[in-house]
């Protein structure tokens, strides 16, 4: 397992070693321990998600507020991604600073998205598959998010609005700055 740093502090990409013979591939998708390590902190996950999604689906930008915050520890099983993530902690160098990368099932690539953090990911192909492990069960009512095309933000999903799916309610997300005053 291989970790690789992002221009983000804590937040770090994970690369498994991957067999691959004749009959396919085997990797370890997690491994507690190894994970300990390479993150050098106890992180205990406690919940795993699944999302498929269209090609040209964005979810996000989602997060949990106060006592339950979540880290997430995201993967592609099929298909591909972009994903992102926003630094929401107010005394980061890099607040309100985005990091973007594809994960896919091909390059096998998992990114770790410490608490304080929006996420979310735009699936760039038909029937794409993510899974995640959280580090805190999801609380319905500390569900907060941003919307995807905020202006100050200004994230690059790589594709024109009107191609783009969301849910309603994604769709009335507030902007960056409401959410911060309304705060
Ligand atoms: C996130 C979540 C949703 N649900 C339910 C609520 C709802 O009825 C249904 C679909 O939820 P959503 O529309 O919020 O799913 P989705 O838009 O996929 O939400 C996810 O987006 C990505 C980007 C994240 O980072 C996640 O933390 C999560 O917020 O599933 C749970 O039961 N448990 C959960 O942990």
């Amino acid at each position: 397992m291989k970790r690789t740093n992002t221009f983000i502090k804590d937040c770090f990409i994970i690369e498994p070693r991957v067999f691959k013979d004749e009959r396919g591939y085997f990797f370890e998708s997690f491994n507690q321990n190894q994970f300990n390590d390479i993150a050098d902190q106890d992180i205990s996950f406690v919940q795993d998600n699944e999302s498929s999604s269209r090609k040209n689906v964005i979810r996000g930008l989602h997060f949990q507020e106060g006592i339950h915050a979540q880290a997430k520890l995201v993967r592609v099983v099929k298909g591909s991604i972009r994903d992102i993530v926003v630094d929401l902690r107010e005394h980061s160098t890099t607040y309100k600073q985005y990091f973007s990368i594809e994960l896919s099932e091909t390059n096998a690539k998992q990114l770790f998205v410490p608490r304080g953090f929006a996420h979310g990911f735009i699936a760039l192909e038909p029937h794409t598959i993510i899974n995640y492990k959280c580090d805190n069960f999801y609380h319905k009512d500390s569900e907060r998010g941003i919307i995807y095309n905020d202006k100050d933000l200004n994230i690059d999903w790589g594709i024109s609005d009107e191609d783009i799916i969301l849910s309603d309610k994604d769709k009335a997300l507030p902007t960056l700055s409401t959410y911060l005053n309304e705060k």
